[in-house]
């Protein structure tokens, strides 16, 4: 009989994400939700309003999460790992309280999430995990006995990620005109964030020299530039640039903006550019907005050639790569020796975050690490 993949000691898998409006009447409760106490400039809310009123005051994260929900599920029946899927967001319904109190009160025990950021960060890591200890605070508050709550590792180093992404540039570059196609630029770009949270990023002794988020996308990108550069045989600059920046201005955040470095380009005498979304795992406000809509214009204004690969969004190869790691992770939890993929130079990130990591500016309680 061949061996059937077990999840155990798990008993059920929780996406957890950042969630989105549905709906016009939802942007500026939605917008309250995510910035409450985060010090965000009124104006930088009002204009973030535009962006998702530009699309019908629909964000497109909530179909990209139903999406990887129901990949997940059917590759998890086809491969025989017998755990339900759960589905809860930090800002928006379905919210995060409300999954556990069905995880909890489905009688599970042992929940791996999973979170829809791939790198270290405050915002992408340890925040989720402030959610976590808040949402089974509620439970707990409730009468209820919430389960035990793991987060899965890190994944932008993972070979699905990384393989996926690199056809997505292959596919991008198929779309340029082909006499600037060997000539194009790759901007790899991802989410901007204030540089102190950068530094601080990854685990206390990854800070010093600027911290795991900056890290870590630099490893993929050069990673995907690479493999790029051999499949295809022609050698492109590449480069980490930053987007969706927010906060006040003179608080020092990642740099330089998408926009700044399209300039640059065109200025530099570049023929074309691909933007390589690789800090985003699917389609949401962040790309169709900042990169498919504002950098798009800024690209057509200079005209300079400019295409935008894909995000992993549900991709079978993607989706394969996480059920590995949930595997690998239960099988790690059950004491057993696993194998840990991971491409790139720094190797496969910790299970279980250490003290310190990826710390907050107001310390708060926080589930599944060490603190
Ligand atoms: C690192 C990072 C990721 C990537 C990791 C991950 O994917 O989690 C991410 C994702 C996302 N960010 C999103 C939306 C927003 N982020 C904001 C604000 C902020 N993001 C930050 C960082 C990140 N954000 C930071 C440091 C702020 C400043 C204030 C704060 O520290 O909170 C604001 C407030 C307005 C503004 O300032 O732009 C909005 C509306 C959406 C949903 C998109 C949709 O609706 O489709 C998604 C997936
Ligand atoms: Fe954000």
């Amino acid at each position: 009989m061949p061996d059937v993949p077990s999840p155990q000691p798990y008993d059920a898998l929780l996406l957890l994400s950042f969630g989105g409006p549905e709906g016009p009447d939802d942007v500026i409760p939605f917008l309250e939700n995510v910035t409450r106490g985060r010090g965000i400039p009124r104006e930088r809310l009002e204009e973030v309003g535009e962006h998702y009123f530009l699309f019908g005051g629909v964000s497109p994260i909530n179909a990209q999460n139903s999406a990887l929900l129901d990949a997940l599920r059917k590759d998890f029946a086809e491969t025989g790992v017998d755990l339900p899927v759960y589905w809860g967001n930090r800002n928006w319904a379905p919210y995060l309280t409300d999954a556990l109190r069905e995880i909890t009160q489905a009688g599970h025990r042992r929940v791996l999430a999973l979170v829809t950021s791939a790198y270290a960060s405050y915002s992408g890591c340890r925040q989720y995990r402030e959610n976590l200890a808040e949402s089974l605070a509620v439970l707990s508050a409730e009468g209820l006995e919430p389960p035990r709550v793991d987060k899965l590792r890190h994944y932008y180093n993972a070979p699905g990620f990384v393989r996926e992404m690199v056809a997505g540039v292959e596919a991008a570059l198929e779309r340029l005109p082909e006499d600037v196609r060997d000539g194009a630029h790759l901007a790899f770009t991802t989410h901007s964030i204030p540089t102190v949270a950068a530094d601080t990023s990854g685990p206390p002794e990854a800070h010093g020299d600027g911290g795991a988020y900056v890290a870590q996308h630099l490893d993929a990108a050069g990673l995907i530039a690479d493999i790029v550069r051999v499949l295809t045989g022609v050698e492109r600059p590449w480069r980490l640039v930053y987007q969706s920046r927010s906060g006040a201005p003179h608080i020092p955040w990642l740099e330089p903006d998408i926009c700044d470095h399209l300039e640059e380009l065109h200025a530099a005498g570049a023929p074309a550019v691909v933007m390589v979304p690789v800090g985003f795992v699917s389609d949401h406000m962040e790309v169709l907005y900042d990169l498919d809509t504002e950098a798009a214009a800024k690209a057509a204004e200079l005209g300079l050639p400019a295409v935008r690969s894909a995000t992993v969004g549900a991709a079978p190869r993607f989706v394969a790569t996480l059920r590995k790691l949930v595997l690998e992770r239960a099988a790690a939890e059950r004491g057993e020796p696993v194998e840990r993929p991971a491409m790139g130079r720094l190797g496969p990130s910790h299970d279980v975050c250490p003290a310190g990591c990826c710390p907050a500016r107001t310390p708060r309680p926080a589930a599944a690490g060490a603190d």
